[in-house]
């Protein structure tokens, strides 16, 4: 048996935990039955390529522990990329005492590759055909006793998301484990002489797999996937591909910009309400000043501007964006932009990587394992901090609200809104071909791989699962990990507002320092400061900009938008400070969680600096530009 070059902690609650591992194909169900067994929350939706790391977790059965192991999707053993790597060497690894290989009922032919290529390393298999409610729904029957004598282990159908069929799977799970059900010898034999010869093996497979899906499957309604085929043809075709996808890009937007409005007016007044109420509690017992001022104008303020801020636009944009996945139409998304990628040089993978970005740079680094090239994982992971992430996308939306869409309440100045947002995406995804190709022509040198992009069937997103888990695990996620970072972060720049240094305070004489720099590219120190002492998440820079620009060191009771841009244009904003903050804001260096992530991914200090000085230097220069134009133009 192979040596498993990915040594793995299997955190086993009792001696006696059975360990099961959950292979398959990408994107058949493998972490939706994980999760619904064990009550865990992965990361499902509607694209290949999910899960990329092992994950483990915890069910029982008639009184019995298991731990189950939900691997990355792998559509062979002979395994090209780093997440495919992770799932064979799992399964050839003595780590599990039996393995359970998931199933897509739709497209069984394929799916029953990767079971016989299992087969040839364990017996212990069972197989679970998922996905039968759609299968039944497209008219696709299978005889599921029939493939169970055919290949000689136990077979289970299910309907994972619909959770039909788990029970059955771990009785057999145990009966296998125990040994009172075991593959059929002949078979076993069969298959292992086959793997004898190397060569031969392959080819095989895949044979017997296709005289097996023969025998087992029957299509009552040939024209199963028509539905499908017409939408694929309107989301992928040339003409309309594109539009669509700005469009949809756009509506997302102006739902996002639209609906966060009034629940962030309403929670800044809360706040404050609560505030004020605070202070005088604070003063009601004799609270030491200092302490109430770091307390109150320091954290609280910080983080209640953070979440207020932060919120809205997040538990709208992300339950859109997942139901998007989960229908399936990234996917689609990474089919449109493919060719572009490939002009770059770069991989057309990293469509979908890009847009795990929007969520989380960290997250899109990661998924970059998706991509079989080094190489080219690479440049996803350097080009990756060109979408702007949840911390990133209130800034942009609060400044060009602010500056760029007339009547911030009326619907038109949402959708110019909505409609300069994209604007600003759609330059940071060229930035993406852009950088990718030079990267590809200069230090990361090298012929683009082709790759079968799989477009899976549209799915009907499970709604209230998607806003339940969209809120729950990616909103409250970010927010959470936003406020722990501005507590401390609070506390440190209301400390360094009030410490006195030469008449004036710490964060004054900062600013100073970097301010004959920040004019040179439209900003000014405060702003330059807010995005460097933002690195640790880029959602503290707003508030880290009020507190900057408060000469009393505390964030005033401004409620709304409008009282901010009144206090921006007190400190000499300007449609261009504004433009270039949008710009600063799409370039520069990614926050140090993302840094930290492309470390620990690529292991290379080298790659790391690039990843932060790449666009750090493209958002000087860019902001230097237009500052240097619209000076020389007297635009200002
Ligand atoms: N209708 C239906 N949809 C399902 C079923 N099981 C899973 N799905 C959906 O199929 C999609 C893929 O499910 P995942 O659990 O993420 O698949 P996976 O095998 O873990 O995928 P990777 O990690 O990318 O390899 C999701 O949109 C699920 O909601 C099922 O039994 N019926
Ligand atoms: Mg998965």
């Amino acid at each position: 048996m192979a040596e498993s070059v990915y040594p793995y902690d299997i955190k086993k609650k009792s001696l006696n935990d059975c360990v099961i591992s959950l292979a398959g194909n990408p994107n058949v169900g493998k972490s939706s039955v994980f999760n619904e067994l064990t009550g865990m929350r992965q990361h499902t939706g509607n694209w290949p390529g999910k899960t990329v790391d092992l994950a483990q977790g915890y069910t029982s059965h008639n009184g019995r522990n298991f731990v189950l192991v939900d691997l990355p999707g792998t559509y062979s053993l002979m395994a090209h990329s780093a997440e495919e790597e992770v799932a064979r060497d799992f399964i050839t690894s003595n780590d599990s005492e039996a393995t359970i290989v998931v199933c897509d009922a739709t497209s069984l032919e394929r799916n029953l590759n990767l079971v016989l290529q299992i087969m040839t390393f364990t017996d212990r298999v069972i197989v679970c055909v998922n996905l039968l409610d759609e299968a039944k729904k497209k008219k696709i029957a299978i005889d599921l006793p029939k493939l169970q004598s055919l290949l000689g282990v136990p077979v289970i159908g299910t309907s994972a998301v619909k959770k039909q069929g788990l029970d059955d799977l771990m009785s057999q799970v145990e009966k296998v484990v125990d040994g009172t059900v075991t593959a059929n010898p002949y078979m076993m034999s069969a298959l292992r002489q086959l793997a004898e010869q190397p060569d031969e093996l392959v080819p095989a497979i895949l044979d017997r797999a296709s005289v097996i899906a023969k025998e087992v499957v029957t299509y009552q309604n040939k024209n199963y996937d028509q539905f499908d085929r017409k939408l694929d043809t309107l989301l992928t075709q040339k003409t309309t591909g594109i539009p669509i996808m700005i469009l949809l890009l756009m509506l997302t937007f102006w739902f996002t910009i639209e609906g966060a409005n009034t629940p962030s007016d309403m929670l800044a007044s809360l706040f404050n309400a609560i505030g004020n109420q605070l202070y005088a509690f604070a003063e009601s017992i004799g609270m030491p000043v200092f302490l109430k001022e770091l307390l109150l104008d320091g954290v609280y303020k910080v983080v209640t501007t953070v979440i207020s801020v932060m919120l809205p636009p997040m538990a709208i944009f992300f339950p859109i964006f997942t139901l998007l996945e989960d229908f399936g139409y990234l996917p689609r998304v990474a089919f449109n932009l493919d060719k572009f990628f490939q002009k770059a040089g770069a991989c057309g993978k990293q469509a979908l990587t890009m847009c795990m970005g929007f969520g989380c740079n960290a997250a899109g680094v990661v998924g970059t394992r998706i991509i079989d090239s080094p190489r080219e994982r690479l440049i996803a992971t350097i080009t990756n901090n060109f979408v702007p992430c949840n911390g990133r996308f209130p800034i942009l939306i609060a400044v060009i609200t602010m500056f760029f869409a007339g009547s911030a309440v009326s619907v038109i100045g949402s959708v110019t809104s909505a409609v300069v947002l994209t604007g600003v995406i759609l330059l940071g995804v060229l930035s993406t071909f852009w950088v990718s190709q030079l990267l590809s022509k200069t230090v990361l040198k090298g012929i683009p791989s082709s790759f079968t992009l799989e477009l899976p069937p549209y799915r009907k997103p499970q709604i209230g699962k998607v806003i339940v888990r969209s809120v729950f695990d990616r909103t409250l996620f970010v927010l959470w990990r936003a406020v722990v970072v501005s507590i401390p972060a609070g506390v440190i720049i209301w400390i360094m507002a009030n410490i006195q240094y030469h008449d004036q305070t710490l964060l004054q004489t900062m600013t100073q320092v970097v301010d004959p720099f920040a004019k040179l590219m439209g900003l000014d120190g405060t702003i330059l400061l807010a995005f460097i002492l933002g690195l640790p998440a880029n959602e503290i820079v707003i508030p880290i900009m009020i507190m900057g620009y408060m000469a009393t060191s505390t964030i005033t009771d401004y409620h709304s938008l409008s009282e901010f841009k009144r206090l921006l244009i007190d400190n000499g904003w300007t449609w261009l400070t504004a433009l270039n903050v949008l710009l600063f804001t799409l370039y520069h260096w990614p926050c140090s969680t993302t840094l930290m992530t492309i470390y620990k991914e690529t292991k290379s200090a080298k790659w790391t600096f690039m990843s932060f000085i790449v666009p750090t230097l493209m958002g000087i220069g860019i902001t230097m530009l237009t500052t240097l134009i619209a000076h020389v133009f007297h635009l200002v």
